[in-house]
């Protein structure tokens, strides 16, 4: 069970922008979707701990990573989170095996067992076995993105928090990194949480889709066994924009 609230305002000179956004689900994945604005950055970086918050509570299965109420407030390493940065933030001098690893290490200490073992098994679950001592530069976008993915699992996270996972790929590659990314969840047993702008993100991962505008939930929307997805798609898409997202679908089909 996933439940939070959070409010929040973020401000600086010229502009404020207020969150108050609340969902609780027992969906394994769920997807935030809404405008380019909405607060879905805002409110996955408050999960993880990255922003402060003025009022509210995440909770994951009962156990309180944040309770302003209860004056619980977790630091992010002691969340529990996987984050998948949008543009993945590899660190480009370490190679895949120690940005994977990056973590479960602290200075100058050296991986324990255990955890190389976890490592080992991420690399090979991703097909990165033959580039694990090179550099993210060399990769392709779909090789990062695997990368990004394998570092959020490493640390046995209790919630992974997707921050548009598939937005720096070619189209053409996103199909194939949903099906990826559906499978590593369910074989990792692993809830998410997943913020898109594309309703094809949400059709083919989603359980439970929230959406969010002007920093709050405006809808939500149950996905199982496809239920709503003619909902999600005649509510959430203006009329000029459904055509243009099936104008694209029928060019890259
Ligand atoms: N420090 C800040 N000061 C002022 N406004 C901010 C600050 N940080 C974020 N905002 C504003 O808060 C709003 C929500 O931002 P957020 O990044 O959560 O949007 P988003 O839904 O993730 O958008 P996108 O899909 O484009 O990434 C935006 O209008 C943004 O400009």
């Amino acid at each position: 069970m996933i439940d939070v609230h959070l409010q929040l305002s973020v401000s600086d000179r010229n502009r404020r922008f207020d969150l108050d956004i609340a969902f609780a689900t027992d969906a394994p994945f769920v997807a935030l979707y809404g405008p380019s604005g909405a607060g879905k950055s805002l409110t996955l970086q408050a999960m993880a701990g990255l922003l402060p918050v003025q009022a509210g509570h995440v909770k994951l299965n009962g156990r309180a990573l944040l309770d302003t109420a209860a004056g619980i407030n977790l630091a992010p390493e002691a969340r529990g989170v996987g984050y998948l940065f949008q543009h993945y933030a590899l660190f480009p001098h370490l190679s895949v095996r120690d940005n994977i690893a990056f973590g479960l290490t602290s200075w100058r200490k050296r991986l324990k067992s255990d955890d190389a073992a976890r490592v080992d098994e991420l690399i090979e679950s991703f097909g990165l076995e033959a580039m694990a001592r090179s550099k993210p530069a060399t990769l392709s976008g779909g090789q990062q993105q695997r990368v990004a993915l394998a570092r959020a699992l490493a640390c046995n996270p209790q919630v992974l928090l997707l921050d548009e996972p598939f937005a720096a790929l070619h189209p053409m590659l996103r199909q194939q990194l949903r099906d990826e990314l559906r499978a590593v969840r369910e074989r990792w047993g692993i809830p998410a949480v997943m913020i898109t702008h594309d309703l094809d993100d949400v059709a083919a991962l989603a359980h439970r889709a929230y959406i969010v505008d002007g920093g709050r939930v405006t809808r939500e929307v149950d996905l199982i066994a496809g239920r709503g997805r003619e909902l999600l798609d005649s509510t959430a898409l203006r009329p000029e924009e459904q055509q243009r997202r099936e104008f694209l679908k029928s060019q890259i089909a």
